[in-house]
């Protein structure tokens, strides 16, 4: 799909939060934040260690509940919210194939498990079994398994974490794709190389929203000449890793 097609369909918003306010326990990590993710667009949430990000993304998946503040979903019928965790655990003993499967079987929509290990590039190893995959094979998996039963939204938790340059430019053009076709993509990540190739970025800084626009954008009003840069010039050099809002 064009840019242009693109820039449309952006206006759409498959869900929302508004004032979003969430603890662990007296932790607040989450303060009044509200953002969209617009349908046929990639948003990439960006900011420090423990800035909220992973948090941030189970809410807006519907796995993790604000304490005020609200999330709207707004897809039609039965299509499912795809989500990948920072982490993925799967069997080792099933194949790739069988994976996807048992994933599919949770599922109330028919599930096209084969297109799914193709469009992360996962048909040949159908038959590999998990505890043989890279770790880089078992992420595309993870991408697979959020895919499945053609979701209005997929939330992906650091989808390129551990990943070579070549897989990681591999696994965002799998999700440009995904967008393309007018899902609307919701990844957090620390690669600023590619968020700044993304629809949108969305700057999160010890549980707040700081901006939350394209990447360009950004970077212009920053005055600097990469999201890298822009990102170093809005939190400062300091590297501490933050522990709550506030
Ligand atoms: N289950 C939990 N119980 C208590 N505190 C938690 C829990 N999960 C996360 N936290 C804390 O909440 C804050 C935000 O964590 P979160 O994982 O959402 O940040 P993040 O931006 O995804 O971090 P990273 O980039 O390191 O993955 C951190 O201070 C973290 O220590």
């Amino acid at each position: 799909m064009d840019r242009n097609v693109r820039s449309q369909s952006v206006e759409h918003a498959v869900a929302r939060v508004r004032d979003v306010e969430f603890s662990y326990g007296d932790l607040q990590v989450l303060d009044e934040v509200s953002l969209s993710v617009p349908a046929g667009a990639v948003t990439a949430v960006i900011g420090p260690n423990g800035s909220g990000k992973t948090t941030l993304a189970l809410v807006v998946a519907g796995l993790a509940a604000p304490e005020s503040g609200e999330r709207d979903l707004a897809v039609d019928g039965e299509r499912p919210v795809g989500y990948l965790p920072q982490s993925p655990r799967f069997r080792p003993e099933f194949t790739v194939s069988e994976t996807l499967e048992f994933y599919a079987e949770l599922l109330s929509t028919p599930v096209n498990v084969e297109a799914a290990m193709e469009r992360v590039g996962l048909a040949g190893a159908s038959d590999r079994s998990v505890a043989a995959l890279s770790g880089g094979m078992r992420q595309l998996l993870g991408v697979a398994q959020a895919l499945l039963g053609d979701p209005a939204m997929i939330v992906l938790d650091e989808p390129t974490s551990g990943l070579d340059p070549r897989m990681t430019r591999h696994v965002f053009e799998v999700v440009e794709d995904v967008a393309a076709d007018g899902t609307g993509v919701f990844l957090t990540t620390h690669d600023l190389l590619h968020a700044g190739e993304s629809d949108r970025v969305a700057l999160l800084d010890s549980g707040s929203v700081l901006i939350e626009q394209p990447p360009d954008v950004f970077v212009a009003n920053a005055n600097a000449d990469s999201l890298l840069a822009a990102f170093v010039s809005t939190l400062g050099e300091d590297p501490a890793v933050q522990t709550g809002a506030g």
